[in-house]
């Protein structure tokens, strides 16, 4: 932890030095950089980690410097009081917009963006009281504890420290239950939902702490330079804020700073040289940043920090104390034997396709069920009717005595079911112990501001302390905090076997566990699987690898063309005559 914090002293010290030491000239650039510094800051976690692109992030900054403006110059109100209508006016809007277009997908949402980023622009020179395209003049200084922060030393003090601050924040977040649920988002969002991890509301949550961001930064901008017209707030500038985070580290909180500031003395740089070049000419640096921009796509993808990091030490990972970390309250588990989950009638139709039809089954606690049958039979499209996937055209299915067909995964997910899936579905840059906590996010309770505080350390390191015992149970302990991508595919199959474990359920749903896996694995595999049915969790796997599924099913349920072909213990349907003909053949 104090380690995480030297940077942010640094960025302090700057911040209170560079007055003392830099003409006023290079202290007004720096405070530039700052304040892009918190627009990027709030891109990263939307774009870079979120998913979430957005053009329009300058319209938010706007509404921040406009918000202050009108109360300070037209009603004589404390720059204090239009900091926080500001910000209560973003609230709104960002939730409001977050809500109309958050649900879009692909590139309907950047267009989205776009839209609104245009439409609040021209707001902003046409709604009367705000000063036309001319802006509004004479905004008063900041005043704090009888601090009167008018040049460009005191802001870059108090731009250093909101700074500091949001940097702090927002490191905090990350590292957090729900940090790890935002970072989700951008690839996962369906496996962060059969986790219980509510995607929507992370998604609104995100937007608006990014625009709450930019409009702080608003906010400061207006009082430094003491007026306001509409130019800064253009989708021109939204698109200069998504070049600094590209530029720095798309990813990256640092990323952000790095980016604004290369943009902003790259931009200083050639604006002094270019004319001299090109004669006079508006903005022809933009030409230099397009150029750039496709260089940095095309040979950095993640931007220049991460190449920058690739040469300093590694950063170790944040650690919190586990050995006294609370156990977290368990389910009661049913009697052994006790139907858990039962599917009766279930029909799913794909247009003229019928992929189950009049298919059954029943998963009793303490027992592993197998589904088998050959490729396409309907096994997938089963396990996608169970887990809340896919909604049945008919049929029944109950879980622990409550009906959940049409329920959706994280509501299913929170009843007790837990899953993996065919295609390995981690996280493959955060370390194992991240991934497996991803599935105790619905065992904890913290919100996003006691996150942002890092004031959840009892609970996080409740959470922590359970995904390392759930790592350590499949056999994977020395590996905690290895990047997950680098495991082996076999090892990355159990990976998400500690997180489904995670979530405490009743029922584990295993898509195909044991492909991939050397046969030590698969013993091992089904020795955990053993003891799972030993402590009385009901098991149902799809899997191809018969001697695996023989040697460890007490039932089996054998699917042809979508429906059920015959069910019975390994012994009853090795024996079946009808399920020999069509797929046992081999098999002794
Ligand atoms: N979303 C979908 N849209 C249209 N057809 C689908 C969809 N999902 C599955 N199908 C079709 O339904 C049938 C059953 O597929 P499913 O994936 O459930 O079989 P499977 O037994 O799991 O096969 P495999 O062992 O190869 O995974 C197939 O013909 C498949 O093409």
């Amino acid at each position: 932890m104090a380690l995480r914090l030297i940077p942010l002293l640094a960025l302090l010290l700057v911040a209170g030095l560079a007055p003392l030491v830099l003409p006023a000239f290079h202290v007004t650039l720096l405070n530039y950089i700052g304040l892009y510094s918190l627009v990027a800051l709030g891109l990263v976690l939307l774009t870079g980690i979120g998913g979430m692109t957005s053009f329009g992030q300058a319209a938010f900054v706007g509404i921040g410097a406009y918000a202050s403006a009108v109360l300070t110059t037209q009603y004589g109100l404390s720059p204090w009081l239009g900091l926080l209508a500001g910000l209560a006016i973003t609230l709104v809007v960002a939730t409001s917009l977050g809500l109309l277009t958050l649900r879009l997908a692909g590139h309907y949402l950047p267009i989205g963006t776009l839209a609104w980023g245009l439409a609040l622009f021209y707001l902003f020179g046409n709604l009367p009281g705000l000063g036309g395209f001319g802006g509004l003049q004479n905004l008063p200084n900041i005043e704090l504890l009888g601090w009167q922060i008018s040049g460009s030393a005191d802001f870059a003090v108090l731009i250093g420290l909101l700074l500091a601050a949001s940097l702090w924040l927002l490191d905090n977040l990350l590292h957090s239950r729900q940090g790890r649920a935002i970072r989700t988002l951008k690839e996962s969002a369906g496996m962060a939902e059969a986790m219980g991890i509510d995607t929507a509301r992370s998604r609104l949550q995100v937007f608006i702490i990014a625009a709450l961001l930019a409009a702080l930064s608003g906010w400061l901008y207006a009082h430094l330079q003491r007026v306001v017209n509409p130019t800064p707030f253009s989708v021109v500038m939204g698109i200069e804020y998504l070049f600094m985070i590209v530029l720095g580290g798309v990813a990256s909180l640092w990323g952000a700073l790095l980016g604004a500031a290369l943009l902003t003395l790259i931009k200083q740089v050639l604006q002094d040289v270019l004319p001299q070049l090109f004669g006079h000419a508006d903005n022809v640096e933009m030409i230099f940043f397009g150029v750039l921009v496709i260089l940095v796509l095309q040979y950095a993808r993640g931007g220049l920090l991460p190449v920058l990091r690739s040469v300093l030490p590694a950063s170790r990972p944040r650690t919190l104390a586990l050995d006294d970390a609370p156990a977290l309250p368990r389910r009661s588990m049913p009697a052994a034997g006790k139907p858990l989950m039962v599917a009766q009638g279930l029909l799913k139709q794909f247009g003229g396709l019928v992929a189950n039809k009049n298919m059954g089954l029943s998963v009793n606690a303490a027992e592993v069920t197998a589904l088998i049958g050959p490729n396409g039979a309907g096994k997938s499209t089963l396990f996608n009717l169970l887990s809340g996937v896919l909604t049945p055209n008919a049929g029944q299915i109950t879980f622990n005595g409550q009906r959940i067909e049409g329920l959706s995964p994280r509501a299913i997910a929170h009843l007790g079911v837990s899953r993996t899936f065919q295609h390995v579905r981690l996280l493959g840059e955060m370390s194992v112990l991240e991934n497996v906590a991803l599935g105790a996010h619905a065992r904890g309770k913290a919100g996003l501001l006691r996150s942002m505080l890092h004031l959840e350390r009892k609970e996080e390191a409740a959470l922590l302390a359970e995904a390392t015992r759930q790592i350590q149970r499949v056999g994977l302990g020395e590996y905690l905090h290895t990047p997950a991508g680098s495991l082996p595919l076999g090892q990355q199959r159990i990976v998400e076997i500690a997180r489904a474990l995670c979530s405490d359920p009743l029922l584990l749903l295993l898509d195909e566990p044991a492909a991939g896996l050397r046969h030590g694995e698969k013993q091992a595999l089904a020795q955990l699987l053993e003891q799972l049915r030993g402590e009385g969790l009901g098991v149902l796997l799809v899997e191809h690898d018969m001697e695996f599924v023989m040697g460890l099913a007490d039932h089996i349920v054998v699917m042809e063309f979508g429906q059920p072909l015959a069910s019975g213990t390994p012994l009853q349907i090795q024996q079946n005559p009808a399920v020999l003909a069509a797929y046992l053949g081999g098999v002794e």
